[in-house]
C-alpha cells in the first residue's frame, strides 16, 4: 500500500509526457546527461570541500571513502590513517559527507573542551537518532537553533537532577550495598562474573529510575536490556553494511520500513523501538504508592513544569539502563581482563588495601582519600581498554570551524576516537600495558595531559558523559571491593593447563567489552571470605525494601500493545 503510495507521488505522467513527444531515447538521454551533470556537481562540491577539510584519503563521488572502511573496530583503521597522513585529524567520507576524526587528546581538548560552545550539537545521524528516537532523546540532541539549545539546556538539568554530581551523593548507600552483593555473588558463582556485573549495573540504575532493584542476575530485564544496548551501539559505528550502510545512501532509509529489509527493523512501524517500554516502566513506578522516591516520580511531577512530552519522559527514564548498564558493567569486565592480564599490578594494590582496610571489612567511600594507588588503578582502567571508544555519539560544530588552517563545516560530524587519543605513545608509553603507575602523582611513568582527569573516557565539553559522577563512584567502590577481596588468575582447563587471554579480543560496538574469558576468582583469605559473607547478608537486608517486580517485560511489551490494537 505505501509503496503504491510512493509511485503515485511520483510525477509520471511528465514522463509519458515527454516519451510521447520527444521519443524514450531522448528522454533516457536526457535523464542520464542530468543525473551525471547532478554527481558530477556534487562531486565537484565535495573535492572542493576536500581541499578546505583536514587530509584524509580520496573520496569517491556518491560513496565516499565508505568501502574503504573494515569490516570491524573502524577506530583501529583511523588511527593508522592519522598516523599515516601525521595529522591528528583525519576526514573520512561517508558517503557524500564527510567525518573528522579526531585522534590525539590535546587536539581532542582544543576542540571539544576548549570551543565546547561550538562543538556542543549532534550532527545528522540517520541510524542512531532518526530511525531511533530522533529529537526526543538528549543524547541525539541537535542544538543548532537558540530554541534548540535551550531544550538541550533543560533536558540536560532534568537528567542532572537525576544523576548529577550532588544527586548522586545520595545513592552511595545501595550503590555500596549492591556493590557488596556483587563480592557476595562472586563467592558462590565466580565464573558469572559478567552476569554479576551486569545485574549490578542493571540494579544500581534501577533502583535510581524506578525504585526498584534487580536481584536476580537471571532478570530478563538485564539480558533484554542489554542486547538493545549491544544493538544500539553497533548503529553509531561506521560501516559497509546494512544497517549502517543508509548512513551512505540515506534515500534507502525513506522506504517504508515493511518493505526495506535493510533496516534491520529500524524505523517506524507503528512505535519507536525501545520507547514506550521505558514510559510504561517510569509510570508503573509513579504509581507505586510506596514513599520512596524515584527518578520516575520525579520526571512526572516536573512534566507539566518543562512542558516534557511522553517520549521525552520515555528517554530521559530510558536513558539510565541505555547509558548506565552496559558502559558501567563492560568497564568490570575489561578490569578483570586487566587484572587476570597484568598481575603485578595487584601487588602494590593489596598491599594498599591491607594497610588501610584490613581483613575485617571491605572497602568504603570513605577510605578513597587514603587509597591513592587504588584510584590511579581506576583511572588506568577507564583509560586502558574505555568501553565508550569512539567516545559516544559524535559532536558536531554549531557553525563553520578553522583549526590549524583546516576548515569543519557547520554540522559536521566530528568524532573523538578514544582507541587512538588514548593509546598515543607520547601520553602514554607503552599504551597496552596496564599501568596504574600512569596516574600517581609524580611517578616516572606519569605523562602530562590535557583535563584534570588524565583520561577521556567520559567525552568532552556540553555534551560530557550526564553519569560520569554515578558511573565513578560506583566503579571506584566495586573495584577496589573486588581487588581488596579476590585473587584474580588463571582458569585452568581440564587437563591443568593455564587457559590463556587476549587483550585485544574485544567487541565491535559503539561499547565495547571483551569477548567472553575465562579466569578464576577466589577469596584472597578466610577472614575476607567471612567479611563478604556478612557484609552480603546485611547488605540483603538493607535493599530488601527495594524488592518488587514489574509486570512489564521488553520482549513481549510491544505484541502486548499490538494484539490489543487489534483486538480492539
Ligand atoms: C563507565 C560508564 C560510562 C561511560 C564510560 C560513559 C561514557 C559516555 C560518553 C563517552 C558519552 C558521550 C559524551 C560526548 O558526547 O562527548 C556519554 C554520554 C551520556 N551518558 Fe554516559 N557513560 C557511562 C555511564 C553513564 C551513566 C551511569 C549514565 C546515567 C545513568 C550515563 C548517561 C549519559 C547521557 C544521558 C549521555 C548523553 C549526554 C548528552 O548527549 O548531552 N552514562 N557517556
Amino acid at each position: 500500500m505505501a509503496i503504491e503510495q510512493l509511485f503515485e507521488a511520483l510525477p509520471l505522467h511528465y514522463l509519458q509526457h515527454g516519451i510521447s513527444k520527444f521519443g524514450a531515447f531522448n528522454v533516457v538521454l536526457g535523464l542520464f546527461v542530468t543525473v551525471a551533470l547532478g554527481v558530477l556537481a556534487d562531486y565537484a562540491y565535495m573535492l572542493y570541500l576536500r581541499s578546505k577539510m583536514p587530509p584524509g584519503p580520496f573520496p569517491l563521488p556518491i560513496i565516499g571513502n565508505t568501502f574503504s572502511l573494515p569490516d570491524t573496530k573502524p577506530w583501529i583503521y583511523f588511527e593508522t590513517l592519522s598516523k599515516k597522513y601525521n595529522t591528528p585529524l583525519i576526514t573520512f567520507w561517508i558517503g557524500r559527507n564527510p567525518t573528522v576524526w579526531i585522534n590525539d587528546a590535546w587536539t581532542a581538548n582544543e576542540l571539544l573542551d576548549k570551543r565546547a560552545g561550538i562543538y556542543c550539537s549532534r550532527p545528522r545521524m540517520l541510524v542512531f537518532a532518526e530511525l531511533g528516537a530522533g529529537q526526543n532523546n538528549l543524547v541525539n540532541l541537535i542544538t543548532n537553533s537558540p530554541a534548540e539549545r535551550d531544550r538541550f539546556r533543560m533536558l540536560r538539568k532534568i537528567t542532572h537532577q537525576g544523576v548529577g554530581i550532588q544527586q548522586v551523593k545520595r545513592y552511595r548507600d545501595f550503590q555500596n550495598d549492591e556493590s557488596k552483593i556483587v563480592a557476595y555473588d562472586l563467592l558462590k558463582t565466580p565464573e558469572d562474573y559478567v552476569a554479576h556485573f551486569e545485574r549490578y549495573a542493571t540494579s544500581v540504575v534501577s533502583i535510581i529510575g524506578f525504585g526498584r532493584r534487580v536481584g536476580d542476575p537471571k532478570d530478563p530485564i538485564i539480558t533484554e536490556v542489554i542486547n538493545v544496548m549491544h544493538l544500539a551501539a553497533s548503529l553509531n559505528v561506521p560501516g559497509k553494511e546494512f544497517p549502517m550502510l543508509m548512513e551512505t545512501f540515506p534515500v534507502l532509509a525513506k522506504v517504508p520500513t515493511d518493505y526495506a529489509p535493510w533496516k534491520h527493523g529500524l524505523g517506524r512501524r507503528g512505535k519507536h523501538r525501545g520507547h514506550d517500554f521505558f514510559y510504561a516502566l517510569a509510570e508503573e513506578a509513579n504509581a507505586n504508592p510506596s514513599d520512596d522516591d524515584n527518578y520516575s516520580k520525579f520526571l512526572f511531577r516536573e512534566a507539566p513544569k518543562y512542558n516534557l512530552t511522553p517520549q521525552e519522559i520515555s528517554s530521559l527514564a530510558g536513558n539510565l539502563f541505555g547509558a548506565g548498564s552496559d558502559t558501567s558493567s563492560s568497564t568490570l569486565i575489561t578490569a578483570v581482563l586487566a587484572m587476570r592480564a597484568f598481575p603485578e599490578t595487584l601487588i602494590p594494590a593489596w598491599q594498599e588495601l591491607d594497610r588501610v582496610v584490613g581483613s575485617n571489612r571491605s572497602p568504603s567511600f570513605e577510605d578513597d582519600l587514603n587509597l591513592p594507588y587504588m584510584r590511579a588503578f581506576m583511572k588506568e582502567v577507564f583509560r586502558w581498554r574505555s568501553v565508550a571508544i569512539i567516545g559516544g555519539q559524535p559532536h558536531a560544530p554549531v557553525q563553520d570551524d578553522y583549526y590549524n588552517g583546516y576548515l569543519i563545516p557547520k554540522s559536521t560530524w566530528v568524532q573523538g576516537n578514544v582507541w587512538a587519543i588514548h593509546r598515543n605513545e607520547r601520553d602514554f608509553p607503552d599504551p597496552d600495558r596496564f599501568n596504574p603507575n600512569r596516574f600517581m602523582k609524580d611517578h616516572p611513568d606519569s605523562r602530562p595531559f590535557p583535563g584534570e582527569k588524565g583520561y577521556m573516557t567520559f567525552g568532552w565539553g556540553r555534551r560530557v558523559c550526564s553519569g560520569q559522577a554515578l558511573a565513578e563512584q560506583g566503579t571506584w567502590l566495586t573495584l577496589a571491593r573486588l581487588v581488596w577481596g579476590f585473587k584474580i588468575e588463571a582458569a585452568k582447563d581440564a587437563a591443568g593447563k593455564e587457559v590463556p587471554v587476549d587483550i585485544f579480543d574485544y567487541t565491535n560496538g559503539l561499547n565495547m567489552r571483551p569477548n567472553v574469558f575465562k579466569v578464576s576468582i577466589q577469596p584472597r583469605s578466610e577472614a575476607i571470605r567471612q567479611a563478604i559473607l556478612r557484609e552480603g547478608e546485611q547488605a540483603l537486608s538493607d535493599l530488601a525494601r527495594f524488592e518488587g517486580e514489574t509486570k512489564y517485560r521488553m520482549s513481549t511489551f510491544y505484541q502486548n500493545v499490538w494484539n490489543k490494537k487489534i483486538t480492539k
